[in-house]
């Protein structure tokens, strides 16, 4: 006889309850819930101005959210709300358990500092003190997110938009965080780089299993790499649902809309 047992139930990794942030009427978003599981892609789309970037920013500790609350939980034991915790405790989660990945990589960067820096700086906060180790470290990040690694002691300005945005990346990614945050990550990008970034994205989130809200306009990008999507408009959630049966399925008008328009492009 097979005895089917039921799975362990998965905590969320983040957590936010009936959070808001709004500058003015109509003008960042309002009341949302959302939970992410430990290596759960999320991609938040849609309209110009509907509160996506606000919202990412509330959710990764940034900006504090008017009402409602955030809560990480690294694991079972170790649950922590992001807004009543520390200006130290912040901090320290977002240099070690959180990455934040920007549309523009320098603001990312340290441009003035060799990408090896780059990627050392995140681990020296971190506590690492081992120069040969970091550098060693630094060298197979670079290997990993395919920069040649002969060029670590090169200045991000230097770089390609596409190589600044891989370096990005692996600076966000040596100290191994279980949350990332991105977005826009290839807004701005050629299309050739695009699909080679997206397709390193997608390698590098299942191998170290992270969790990741990515923002995005690109439906194909969240078809590509969201496991979920959540639709915005106007500070709501319109609709959230697994990505395929959103973008082929779509129920709100407005994410007809959104699809429709892709369509016809
Ligand atoms: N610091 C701020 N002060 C005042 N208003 C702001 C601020 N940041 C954003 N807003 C406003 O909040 C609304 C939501 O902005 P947000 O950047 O979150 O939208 P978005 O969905 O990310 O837009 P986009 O897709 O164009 O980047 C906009 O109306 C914006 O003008």
């Amino acid at each position: 006889m097979n005895v089917q047992l039921n799975p362990a139930p998965v905590t969320p990794v983040l957590q936010a309850t009936q959070i808001s942030k709004l500058y003015g009427e109509n003008q960042g978003f309002h009341c949302l819930d959302i939970d992410l599981y430990p290596g759960e892609v999320l991609a938040v789309v849609g309209e110009s101005g509907s509160g996506k970037t606000t919202l990412l920013k509330a959710l990764s500790g940034r900006l504090p959210p008017q009402t409602g609350q955030v809560i990480y939980a690294s694991d079972e034991q170790d649950i922590i709300s992001l807004y009543d915790s520390s200006e130290a405790k912040l901090r320290q989660l977002s240099r070690t358990e959180f990455g934040i990945v920007h549309q523009h990589p320098l603001d990312g960067l340290r441009p003035y500092i060799s990408a090896g820096g780059n990627i050392g700086e995140p681990l020296m906060a971190s506590g690492n003190r081992h120069f040969g180790d970091i550098r060693e470290q630094a060298s197979q990040w670079l290997n990993a997110v395919e920069i040649d690694p002969c060029r670590i002691d090169d200045l991000p300005i230097h770089f390609s938009g596409g190589m600044q945005q891989r370096l990005q990346i692996a600076r966000n990614l040596v100290t191994h965080p279980k949350v990332v945050f991105m977005d826009e990550p290839t807004g701005g990008l050629d299309v050739s780089v695009q699909a080679k970034l997206l397709d390193l994205i997608r390698q590098l989130v299942k191998r170290l299993n992270l969790a990741v809200i990515i923002v995005t306009h690109d439906l194909a990008v969240a078809r590509l790499l969201a496991h979920r999507i959540m639709v915005m408009r106007q500070g709501q959630v319109v609709e959230t649902g697994l990505t395929d049966r959103v973008l082929d399925d779509p129920q709100h008008a407005y994410t007809q809309l959104l699809v429709a328009s892709v369509l016809q492009q």
